[in-house]
Parts: C-alpha cells; structure tokens; sequence
C-alpha cells in the first residue's frame, strides 16, 4: 500500500539516547505511542534485553515482514538508540549490558517507522557520505554511494580545480549537499555555489554546511535551472566546473522503485522525464553560458545516457561541448559523463572505478541510482 507523500512530513527523527542514561526506568511523556507489538520484555526480563538480543528480535520481525536488508536495519536501529553508529563499535561491554526502558522504546517506535518502509536514513535522522557525517531529513535524497564516485572522479579528473587559486564549482541539485560539501572538503581553495529547486533541499544543504563548518566557502540557494534566469547564476561565475547528479530516471520506471524511495523521496530528484534527461539537458544547454573558457561539465546519469549525451551533442554543435570520458561505477555500469567546453578537448576514453556496496531498497532502482 502507498502511503500518501503527505506522511513524509510526520516522520519523526528519533534522537539517540546517550549510553550514560542506560539503567533509566520509565517512558519519557514526548514519546510517541506505541502502536506496534511490543518487544517482548517479559521474555527476556525487563532489565534482561541485551543489544544484540534486540537487534536479532527486530531483524527477525523485518525479514518475516519482508522488509529489505532486515538484519542491518535492526542493528542500524539499536546502534542510535545506544548513541553509536554501529553495534561494532560500542564495545563488548555496553554490548552485554541490558537496554533501559527508554532504550527499547526508542528502538520500537524506530522499528515501526522501518515497518512502515521509511528508509533507515530518515529514521536515524542521518548517513555518512565518504568522510562526512550529513543530516537527513525525508523527502530530500539520501547521498547515493555511486555519488562519492562522482566525488572523486571531479577530484581527480578535474585539473582547473586542482592548479586554479580561484577555482569555483556550480552544483545544480544540491540535495543534502553532500557532493558540494564533499569538493569543499577535499579541494581547500575552491569555492562552491549551490543550487536546488526544492527549497527543503537549500536548508538542508546549508543546515550540513553549518554542521561541517564549511558555510563560509559555499553560497546555498534556490533556483530551478530550467526556468530560472541564467544571469543570476553567469553574475556568480564564470565557474571551473559545473557538477550535477541530476534527476535521471525515465518517467516509466519510475513506478518500478521500491517503497522507501517511491514513497519517502521527492519524486523531483528522481523523475528525469520521458528520456530521464530533463534536468541534464538544461545543464547541457546552460553549461557554455555558465563555464569559464576550458570548464568541465561532470554528471551521473544512467547507463543509457552516455549514448544520449553523444547523440545530444551532434546536435548542438554550437555549444563547443565535448565528452571527455565516460566512466563506469563500482557496479560496473556506465554512470558518469565528463565533458569540457571549448574545442582542445580529446576524444572520449572510458574507465572503471570500484566501490561498496548499497542497502538493495536503494540499489535495485531501476536504473541503480
Ligand atoms: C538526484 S538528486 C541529487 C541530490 C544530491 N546532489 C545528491 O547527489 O545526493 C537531484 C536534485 O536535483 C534537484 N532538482 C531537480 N530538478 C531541478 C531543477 N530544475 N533545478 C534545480 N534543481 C533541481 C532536486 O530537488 C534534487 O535535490
């Protein structure tokens, strides 16, 4: 069943209890009710539930109710109830000590949530993005791990960012910020100018530039790049690079994505119209108006766009753009376009790169996003 969009605004983050109130009794009056079965205390004696106990309680429920990657969800879940990332990671100690009571409740209404298909992302309120830590509110996209390959390929591929003292980057869809922030990190002299259509995704953005402290290299604002004036984005530039995970589904798959995305994302991040290249026309078309005069222009898309792109540039010679190199990610699929404006660039190459893996409910999107 759909839930209805209007439910994204009701997902709560849950905070996570600090291990230091462990042994607390009694349920805090903020906290929601409890709607679910609960978790069986009695069983395992009120004080008796150890993390590893609930993790496997709760991964059994999610894999019984068909929930993807049940076990991880679960330890996901009880890892933030106990202030950590990972169960791994809080030590054999706290992982044989019993939960307090606010503990397992925070666990239960999370586990409802991830019942419901909210992605673990929106429930835990945040994710990690290569070195970073990002804040993540529903419906702005969650960072996909094919994106940090776009990270470094602009790192590593992009020579203008790298030599220029004054180097700046325009990212088009911004989203939580993690590709803009990312290039920030990593490229100490660059300046980045951030824009996104959703006026949730700019204070996210500026929300985890804050929290990263890097708001003052980064100019966050809302614009919509296909109808827009372009002069308010030429006044900020001319720009070394122009970097953008677009909205690239096609239309007619975009009813083939599982729950967590269909029902808890934008659907304007993801839809990229009929050809899934909408959002990456505009770039294209807007990209020499907007580069200095040996800029490149880097985007994710879908396997079948690389293709597209070529096609696209036949026919709009007038533009000077040409592809540089198509890259494929981790999973092996054509993903990435490189292109350089100005008429010295060399002839398409293609290239692999290697990476993690996704939870599957964000990684069997057709196409994988
Ligand atoms: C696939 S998401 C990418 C988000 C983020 N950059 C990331 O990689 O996680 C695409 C983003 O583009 C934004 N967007 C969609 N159409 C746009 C438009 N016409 N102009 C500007 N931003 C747009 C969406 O709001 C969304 O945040």
């Amino acid at each position: 069943m759909h839930l209805p969009l209007r439910r994204l605004l009701t997902t709560v983050t849950h905070k996570p209890v600090p291990c230091r109130k462990m042994g607390a009794t009694g349920v805090t009056p903020d906290k929601p009710t409890v709607t679910h079965k609960p978790v069986p205390c009695r069983k395992m004696g009120a004080t008796g539930v150890t993390p590893d106990k609930l993790a496997s309680y709760w991964g059994n429920v999610f894999f019984e109710r068909g929930i993807p990657e049940p076990h991880d969800s679960s330890r996901i879940l009880v890892a933030h109830a106990l202030g950590a990332k990972t169960l791994h990671s809080i030590g054999s100690r706290a992982a044989r000590s019993p939960l307090s009571a606010d503990q397992l409740l925070l666990v239960q209404n999370m586990a409802q949530e991830r019942l419901k298909r909210v992605p673990v992302q929106y429930i835990i309120g945040e994710w990690d993005f290569l070195d970073m830590t990002l804040e993540m509110r529903p419906p702005v996209l969650i960072p996909r791990p094919e994106t940090e390959e776009l990270v470094g390929l602009v790192v590593a591929d992009c020579e203008a960012l790298r030599h220029s003292t004054d180097a700046s980057v325009l990212e088009v869809g911004c989203g939580s910020g993690a590709v803009s922030l990312a290039l920030l990190r990593r490229i100490p002299q660059v300046h980045v100018i951030a824009i996104d259509k959703s006026e949730a995704a700019v204070s996210l953005t500026r929300d985890n530039a804050e929290r990263l402290g890097l708001q003052h290299r980064i100019h966050v604002f809302q614009h919509d790049i296909l109808t827009d004036p372009v002069e308010r984005l030429q006044d900020l530039g001319p720009f070394s690079a122009v970097v953008s995970n677009p909205p690239y589904i096609f239309t007619e798959d975009m009813t083939r994505l599982e729950p967590e995305v269909l029902r808890y994302e934008d659907h304007s991040a993801l839809d990229g119209g009929l050809d899934g290249m909408a959002v990456m026309k505009g770039i294209l078309h807007l990209a020499p108006l907007l580069l200095k005069a040996r800029g490149d222009v880097f985007l994710e898309g879908d396997p079948r766009h690389p293709e597209m792109v070529k096609n696209w540039l036949e026919d709009h010679p007038e533009g000077l753009l040409r592809l540089l190199q198509i890259v494929k990610d981790f999973c092996g699929k054509t993903r990435f376009i490189h292109l350089r404006s100005g008429r010295d660039a060399a002839n398409a190459t293609t290239s692999h790169m290697t990476g993690r893996r996704l939870p599957p409910y964000l990684s069997s999107m057709p196409p994988v996003l």
